[in-house]
């Protein structure tokens, strides 16, 4: 029996970062293994996005500390990755828009491989159409089910956008204390649609870091080794980053998307 090619998947983290945590780096990890395990995808790549300075969260220091920090935590891993692009962009990006960014490149990546192979082979450069096999470069959204509960929330995401992001490109959402994935996806008309497209991801050694409660620590001196890697625990000593002040950044402004479409209305 021929066996079936696997499909490539790349998994996608948006989130703050603020700072990037031993639980980001595992949730990656957790996808990958539960993904893989489907018999279906080879999972080839992790990119962990920060979101930009224009998103206005409280607390979210500048985005070069949180990108540098997001490197480090990285640097190790032979398939997680950073990009900055997100982080770059002058203006609070939606997420669909970053996921449509990203696969885009990837489609684009898939080309260029395509092409590299077909100029060897036929010792000329030509337009290569049918060895494009862009259906085998899958892309789905990881987040911690806060995230897609979140999905909820009035005038926090556009119902066009958690359609084209669930729908068209899926996620692996990883089970958070305090939520119910299951529950609430079933909940959700939307979400039950595209259940399919959902890899709820389960976390057996229940785990509450956060980086809430570690910019907490941090303000009170304590110590946060081993919940970020050690090079992150450096940098953060070093640049003096999470004080009382900082985390009073963007304490009176109303976050991006619920500036954004509460003014639609
Ligand atoms: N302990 C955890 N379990 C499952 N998912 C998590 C956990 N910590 C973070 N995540 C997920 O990681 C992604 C990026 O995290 P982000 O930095 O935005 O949130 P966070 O760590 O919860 O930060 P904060 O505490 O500042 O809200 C989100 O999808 C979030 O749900
Ligand atoms: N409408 C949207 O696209 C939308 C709304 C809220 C949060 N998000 C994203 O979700 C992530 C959540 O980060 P936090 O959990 O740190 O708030 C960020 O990357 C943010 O850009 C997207």
């Amino acid at each position: 029996m021929a066996t079936q090619e696997k499909m490539k998947m790349v998994l996608l983290a948006c989130g703050s970062f603020n700072p990037i945590t031993n639980m980001h780096l595992r949730m990656f990890e957790l996808a990958r293994d539960h993904i893989e395990d489907t018999g279906r995808y080879r999972v080839v790549k992790g990119i962990v996005s920060p979101v930009g300075d224009g998103y206005k969260k409280q607390g979210l220091i500048e985005a070069c500390h949180r990108l540098e920090m997001a490197r480090l935590a990285t640097e190790s891993s032979d398939w997680i990755t950073v990009d900055a692009w997100e982080s770059q962009q002058p203006e609070w990006v939606e997420t669909a828009k970053v996921v449509r960014h990203h696969h885009t490149e990837i489609l684009a990546d898939e080309d260029n491989n395509n092409d590299d192979v077909d100029t060897v082979r036929c010792g000329k450069r030509r337009k290569v159409m049918q060895n494009t096999n862009t259906e085998n470069a899958h892309l789905n959204l990881l987040c911690g089910a806060d995230v897609l509960e979140s999905f909820a929330v009035p005038n926090l995401w556009k119902p066009d956008d958690i359609e084209e992001i669930v729908g068209r490109y899926g996620v692996a959402c990883i089970t958070r204390c305090g939520s119910d994935a299951e529950k609430f996806i079933n909940q959700s008309d939307v979400l039950y649609k595209h259940r399919k497209n959902i890899h709820v991801v389960r976390e057996w050694v229940t785990n509450e870091i956060s980086a809430t409660y570690v910019r907490r620590a941090l303000r009170r001196g304590q110590s946060v080794r081993y919940l970020l890697p050690d090079p992150v625990v450096q940098y953060i000593q070093e640049h003096r980053l999470y004080s009382a002040e900082s985390e009073k950044k963007n304490a009176d402004v109303i976050l991006a998307p619920l500036q954004r479409y509460s003014n639609t209305k």
